[in-house]
């Protein structure tokens, strides 16, 4: 197995693909490498087969023609895209572009469909990201139209994962504030307000990109009814 068959192997998304899977996958994989702020594909056009994102932090954004950005997914370690334009001939619906430097490797249409005539584990793992990515987007949907700004912000932060482990609450925004206010449909000026409030009614603590979740509860509270 070679380093690259070898990192795939490691990536939750193909957890229990069998390892002959990975050199049909691989064979004439293109890996390429992207500094923050690239494009990585615009809207329109064509991507060559399904890319996964090896390491790195990227988003897949719409922009209106005043200039305005919805962030609608943010991309982390070993998460692939593309997925609908490797199963529609239909151009890329979205720009997706990397925040952090980002690895991506690039996979044929012809060998993605060579794995999963080969391997139905195979198949089915991408079928459960496509339904996943579904249900985030219906997610998405409901909240920019269904919850105010302070509830988006509440519901975003009580997600993230703990870095300093469960007890101690300290959670580390993924991205610049400039960067989240596009992923909770607001602008910076309006997040940072809320979390100014947030953080006197006791909710949390924010430096920079840090936040210590001082009471989870009242958090969890504004996430369902705002401030
Ligand atoms: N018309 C659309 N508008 C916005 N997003 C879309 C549209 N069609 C598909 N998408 C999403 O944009 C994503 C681009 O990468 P994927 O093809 O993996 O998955 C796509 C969908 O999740």
């Amino acid at each position: 197995m070679n380093t690259l068959e070898k990192a795939f192997q490691k990536l939750p998304l193909f957890e229990g693909i069998p390892e002959e899977i990975f050199p049909v996958l691989l064979s004439d994989a293109v890996e390429m490498t992207f500094k923050a702020k690239d494009i990585i594909i615009g809207e329109g056009e064509y991507p060559s087969g399904l890319y996964i994102l090896l390491s790195g932090t990227a988003k897949l954004y719409k922009s209106s023609p005043e200039g305005k950005e919805q962030t609608l997914f943010v991309l982390g370690d070993g998460e692939p895209f593309c997925l609908c334009s490797t199963f529609r001939k239909k151009p890329f619906p979205v720009t997706a572009a990397a925040l952090t430097p980002c690895r991506v490797i690039s996979i044929s249409k012809q060998n993605f469909f060579a794995a999963a005539e080969k391997d139905t584990a195979f198949l089915f793992s991408m079928l459960q990201k496509v339904s996943e990515r579904l249900r985030d987007a219906m997610e998405l949907a409901g909240t920019l139209s269904l919850q105010e700004v302070p509830q988006r912000i509440a519901t975003f932060i009580a997600k993230l994962e703990p870095t300093e482990g469960k007890k101690h609450q300290k959670v580390y925004l993924p991205m610049s504030h400039k960067e989240l206010a596009k992923v909770i449909g607001s602008t910076p000026e309006a997040l940072s307000r809320t979390l100014k409030k947030m953080s006197e009614k006791g909710m949390i603590s924010i430096e920079g990109r840090s936040v210590h979740i001082v009471n989870r509860e009242l958090l969890e509270q504004c996430a369902e009814t705002g401030l």
